[in-house]
């Protein structure tokens, strides 16, 4: 097995020999920095790895950087029985990071669409969210994108992401106001043009 030590290769690929990421020196390097400014000790047994864990720890935030969410919805399944109804998965959890602060986003989505001739496996669209969610983001584009995935990935008649979520921007630090919740949501196709499916979609999802 090849020992990697940190502060060499910045392959992601390759693990050191404890079966750990490496870490380049300096991006642990910035982290001491970081942790110093803070005004603790970098140096004191308590935090010596912290550079490292805190860098591995970014990487599995951010780990949608490596995705491409649409290569997800490349599967798709025609014999559905002519189902031709809106299909929904409802209240799925997420975490982002807000592009800002690089704070916590916590939150659940809701993902709607109308199949035109084929769906996608039902366990697809968790993974497109969460393929952008772990990136650094804002809510709004974080919705818009889910969306477009969709659109783009499916051909449906329509599709409706609703996301609610705490930033921990807002509710740890600035203006420290816990317990409020920002809601995007993106109308596509029917979801968009048509009262009665937007109406039957946002009932559907529980927030009419
Ligand atoms: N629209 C939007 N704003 C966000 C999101 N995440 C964080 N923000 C906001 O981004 C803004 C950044 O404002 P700035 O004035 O540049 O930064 P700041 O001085 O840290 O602002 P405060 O958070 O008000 O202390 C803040 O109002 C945040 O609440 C998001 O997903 N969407
Ligand atoms: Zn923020």
């Amino acid at each position: 097995m090849t020992t990697i030590e940190s502060g060499e290769p910045e392959d992601g690929d390759l693990m050191a020999s404890d079966g750990k990421l490496p870490v380049p020196d300096h991006v642990a390097a910035a982290i001491r920095t970081l942790i110093e400014w803070a005004g603790d000790d970098p140096a004191r047994e308590g935090l010596v790895d912290t550079p490292k864990r805190v860098a591995r720890a970014w990487k599995e935030y951010c780990s949608g950087y490596g995705d491409d969410p649409g290569i997800h919805l490349s599967r798709v399944f025609e014999e559905v029985g002519g189902y031709d109804e809106i299909v929904l998965l409802k209240d799925i959890p997420f975490q982002s990071h807000c592009e800002h602060h690089m704070a916590p986003i916590i939150g659940r989505a809701h993902i709607a669409y109308l199949p035109r001739n084929h769906v996608v496996g039902i366990s697809k669209l968790a993974r497109v969210l969460h393929g952008f969610a772990r990136r650094l983001q804002v809510q709004e584009r974080l919705t818009a994108e889910v969306a477009d995935c969709i659109w783009n990935g499916l051909n449906p008649h329509g599709v409706a992401v609703v996301i609610e979520a705490s930033h921990a921007c807002m509710t740890a630090r600035g203006v420290r106001t816990p317990g409020v919740a920002m809601v995007t949501s993106r109308m596509m196709g029917v979801f968009r043009d048509d009262d009665r499916s937007r109406k039957e979609v946002l009932s559907l999802m529980g927030l009419s």
